[in-house]
């Protein structure tokens, strides 16, 4: 009940801050719905004017009538309009809370943990439902009062008609119990529904498209989404199969109890015990008993699913809050010492395997290190460490000294730069794609070019028919599209746009290009690095290739999650171990 109060409060601070006028004004609406016992006191007033041949009362009742149906009409034209705009800004606000804290996550814990995955699923589903809670809220508001409006106008008529009500409540468990299959439902099938996602997007994704066709996989994926769809589809459907059946008979049960009414008021009226004018109203107003007794318990249940989505925004904004985003201290402005790794071991949460463990070294201020291993051995979790997207499950990362969790992720992660495997392919004019690397100089020609030529990428700009105006994308009005290699190469020229980081991460970033232009590259960026050992700064390099790693100043050898070596490359060949059994394999394939 309490978590339901939580939401129903963000709900009405979301649209109070939203727009303050349009929120009192919503108040004013479920006044409008009692017009269903005004209506029903009107017809009484009309039939009773005819039996009586009073042509005032029959006035009065038909201009009650019409007068309501105006009102009704003002009401609703007005109503919806206020409501239309104000449901809109509302969910719009919702939009932008739920982007704004995905994006502003510190980690990238939320992007790959599956149960964190399947929460963000269903609050992604809700979206809409959570869009529309107003709407929601304001409905169940107007069915409250349309349904109050209607009991104490029958009870005014004969309060033996209360009596229909106990018909109505079958409906009250009926509700309950289908609210919990429905919620059931949906946590169950939360995973099947995220893969039958996965599967539509993939034939959908340019970057899958090729291999889905070589490998003739396009049959087969349309047939585990068909499958996987209908699986996270079964769940509803069962639900909303048991769920007619509980209706009909709650139905049945309601006839029975409004043929009752209406004979009582038939035989009331035959022993002159009431008007002709109460039994029409009563013929009408017995009708609505039933939506008088269901219509709030149902809007309620509507109203649940809102609060329910609104709670996994709560559940979202609680697990934003509990996110640490590292003390306080400032980043170093150089490096004087660098950076060692104490005893840290890493699990990964949610898993019971170290992807690293006990591991410590020492990477010198000003060096270029060099991360090898085999596939699965821990470099990516190692460089993960550093750029702060997880914080060691034991041990401590020193940076000159200080505890790398004191200094501030956002205070830390301005000072890196880096160029990843899987880089990301922001399509924006070049320029842009290239200028985010720093924000401050997004549209700096100049800039962008120097940091392209630094990194020997400047020929992608000479390609494109407007140069670094070029809108990147195929999907774009006069976008271009890129290979994988120029996408890369612009992620490149994007990792040197920073002028002063302390800590560049080149992880498989030349894995796209060939192995010459690697090593053309690797030692540009080498040189720039030392460059910058001025500031100490630290150059992280993970590559399969040993011809570009043996230019490195240090190679860190890792496997199976721990340092397996680490020393210069003829240091480690002279060693004779991992190193120089793995460098000697690839030697002899390339000869
Ligand atoms: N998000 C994750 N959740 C759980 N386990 C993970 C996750 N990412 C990696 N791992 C596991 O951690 C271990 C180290 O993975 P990591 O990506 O660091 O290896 P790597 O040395 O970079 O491999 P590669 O050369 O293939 O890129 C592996 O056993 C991997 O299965």
């Amino acid at each position: 009940m309490g978590e339901h109060w939580r939401s129903l409060r963000l709900l009405l601070r979301t649209a109070w801050r939203t727009d303050r006028w349009r929120s009192l004004a919503l108040l004013l609406e479920p006044a409008g719905f009692l017009r269903f016992a005004l209506f029903a006191w009107c017809l009484k007033l009309m039939a009773d004017g005819a039996v009586r041949h009073d042509a005032r009362m029959l006035a009065a009742g038909a201009a009650g009538i019409t007068a309501t149906r105006v009102l009704w009409f003002v009401g609703l034209w007005t109503g919806s309009w206020i409501r239309i705009g104000l449901t809109e800004r509302v969910g719009f606000a919702f939009d932008r809370e739920i982007a704004r804290l995905t994006s502003e996550l510190p980690g990238v814990e939320h992007h790959e943990r599956p149960d964190i995955q399947d929460r963000l699923e269903m609050l992604r589903q809700k979206q809409g439902v959570l869009g529309n809670s107003l709407n929601t809220l304001i409905n169940t508001a107007n069915a409250v009062v349309a349904g109050v409006g209607t009991l104490v106008a029958l009870a005014f008529a004969s309060p033996w008609l209360l009596l229909l009500v106990p018909f109505a409540l079958p409906v009250i468990p009926i509700s309950t119990v289908q609210q919990r299959w429905y919620r059931d439902a949906e946590d169950r099938f939360a995973e099947p529904t995220r893969r039958a996602r996965h599967l539509r997007a993939l034939t959908v994704d340019r970057n899958a498209g090729m291999e889905l066709r070589v490998f003739g996989l396009e049959a087969e994926i349309l047939s585990r989404f068909r499958r996987t769809w209908r699986e996270s589809w079964r769940g509803t459907h069962a639900a909303d199969r048991r769920a007619a059946l509980l209706n009909s008979a709650g139905e049945l049960v309601f006839m029975a109890g409004y043929l009752g009414a209406v004979l009582l008021m038939l035989w009331r009226a035959g022993q002159g015990r009431a008007t002709l004018g109460e039994v029409v109203m009563v013929v009408y107003l017995a009708q609505q008993v039933r939506g008088a007794v269901m219509d709030p318990i149902w809007k309620v249940a509507r109203l649940g699913e809102a609060l329910r989505a609104a709670s996994r925004l709560l559940w979202l904004q609680d697990y934003a809050g509990g996110v640490g985003r590292g003390g306080d201290r400032p980043a170093p402005a150089r490096l004087a010492e660098g950076i060692v790794f104490e005893n840290v071991s890493f699990r990964y949460p949610g898993t019971g395997r170290w992807a690293l463990r006990d591991v410590s070294f020492r990477i010198p201020a000003g060096s270029v290190v060099a991360l090898v291993g085999e596939n699965g051995a821990g470099k990516t979790t190692l460089v993960k460490l550093l750029c702060r997207m997880y914080e060691p499950t034991e041990g401590r990362i020193l940076v000159d000294g200080v505890d790398l969790a004191g200094i501030g992720v956002d205070a830390w992660r301005e000072r890196l730069s880096a160029a990843f495997q899987d880089f990301a392919r922001f399509e924006l004019t070049a320029q842009r794609t290239v200028g985010v690397g720093h924000l401050p100089r997004l549209d700096d020609r100049a800039a962008a070019r120097e940091a392209l030529e630094r990194a020997g990428a400047a020929d992608v700009l000479t390609r494109l028919p407007d140069g670094a105006e070029s809108q990147l994308g195929g999907r774009w009005e006069g976008g271009v599209d890129l290979s994988t290699g120029q996408w890369q190469k612009l992620a490149l020229g994007r990792a040197l746009m920073r002028q002063d980081p302390l800590v560049v991460f080149l992880d498989e970033p030349t894995a796209s290009l060939d192995a010459m232009t690697e090593h053309a590259l690797f030692e540009r960026y080498t040189n720039e690095a030392r460059s910058g050992a001025s500031r100490g700064a630290v150059t992280l390099l993970v590559s399969h290739r040993f011809s570009t790693v043996r230019g490195a100043d240090l190679i860190l050898v890792i496997d199976g999650g721990g340092v397996a070596e680490l020393g210069p490359h003829h240091e480690l060949l002279l060693r004779g171990g991992l190193y120089a059994e793995l460098y000697q394999l690839q030697a002899r394939s390339y000869a």
